[in-house]
């Protein structure tokens, strides 16, 4: 397995600038999922690093290798597209067999069997081993091309929202079996998703790109903990992060223009009265939506709360983050 290190990675699609001076290390071994929402710069991150685009400037190195005179397959990466890629013609087991058998790696055949078969086990589709491609479903499809990118051994694994087509209980599964499995190979892997639940439960670093800018990285906890701006705080947790007028709590520091609270981090019973607005049953939990001087805020309270719609309560802040007039963090 790999490091990854990007320098000054700049790319443009005409005179759009889609990723801007990104400078990051993926440690080797490490789990890093870049999080950003839609046109942020993941995919085409992924597909630099890949060798399918090549950056305008900067330098991609692989082990320390500078690889940007190899092709794709010399750069031994699998790569799992949010848009399953398999050879319809032919069976699940020889989409799966298919990167094995490239002439370069020469793999027995008893090999063969035996990574097909162990794979397919933890995908949970050695039923359909035999099935074309053409006859499975969208999330059997998914399983199959993460699949082909498991059998092989390559210095990294770059994937791009590998779960998003598949339904809540096998992405659940998947997310458990797919960190598993990287933490059992020891292997890099690069992963992109807009979910953040993959992001908090998979991930040893995370990346947040802003407009193809890379604006905070770290572990989970550091980013949802103390992120560096709104933009940031907005990316993890849920629900949401309240972002309010800072002037709402008293104690707020110079400069302070908004105030984030987290759910998690409100305690009702002493401060500054708001109102009722919902309560939402959740079972194991209760979420609050209430009222505070005409903004919204979302709170959690315990599963048997008597509290209804209307009533008053008094809620102090705890571990605010403060914002200043740009979104950035005061310190
Ligand atoms: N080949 C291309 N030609 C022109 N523009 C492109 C090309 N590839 C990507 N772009 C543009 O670059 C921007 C970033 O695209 P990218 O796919 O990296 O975003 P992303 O963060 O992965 O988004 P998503 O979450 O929607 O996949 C987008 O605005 C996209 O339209």
């Amino acid at each position: 397995m790999a490091e990854i290190s990007l320098k000054n990675l700049c790319k443009s699609f005409g005179s759009q600038v889609v990723l801007d001076n990104v400078t990051m290390t993926v440690p080797d071994g490490s789990f890093v999922v870049l999080l950003g929402p839609t046109g942020a710069g993941k995919t085409t991150t992924l597909r630099l690093i890949s060798g399918l685009d090549k950056p305008d400037s900067g330098q991609i190195l692989i082990d320390g290798v500078d690889v940007a005179s190899m092709s794709p397959a010399q750069r031994d990466v699998a790569m799992v597209f949010q848009q399953y890629s398999l050879y319809p013609h032919l069976s699940v087991r020889d989409n799966l067999a298919f990167p094995l058998k490239s002439p370069v790696l020469r793999t027995p055949a008893d090999e063969i069997i035996r990574k097909v078969d162990e794979v397919a086990a933890v995908l949970q589709i050695s039923h359909k081993l035999d099935n074309k491609a053409t006859e499975l479903s969208g999330g059997e499809m998914q399983r199959v091309s993460i699949g082909r990118a498991l059998v092989r051994d390559p210095q990294i694994y770059l994937m791009d929202e590998p779960l998003s087509s598949l339904d809540a209980k096998l992405r659940s599964d998947l997310r458990i079996e797919l960190k598993r499995i990287q933490a059992s190979l020891g292997a890099t892997l690069l992963y992109v998703t807009h979910d953040q639940i993959e992001a908090m439960t998979m991930a040893t670093h995370v990346g947040v790109l802003d407009q193809g800018r890379l604006v905070q990285f770290g572990t989970p906890r550091q980013v949802y903990e103390d992120p560096v701006s709104i933009y940031v705080a907005s990316r993890l947790g849920s629900p949401k992060i309240n972002i309010l007028p800072a002037d709402l709590f008293p104690d707020a520091p110079a400069g302070a223009v908004n105030i984030g609270l987290r759910p998690e981090h409100i305690h009702i019973g002493a401060g500054v009265q708001a109102t009722v607005v919902r309560v939402e049953h959740l079972g194991d939990q209760t979420r609050l939506h209430l009222d505070i001087a005409g903004n919204p805020l979302i709170t959690l309270t315990e599963a048997h709360t008597t509290l209804t719609k209307g009533d008053s309560i008094a809620i102090t802040p705890e571990n605010p983050l403060y914002f200043n007039a740009s979104g950035d963090r005061l310190k």
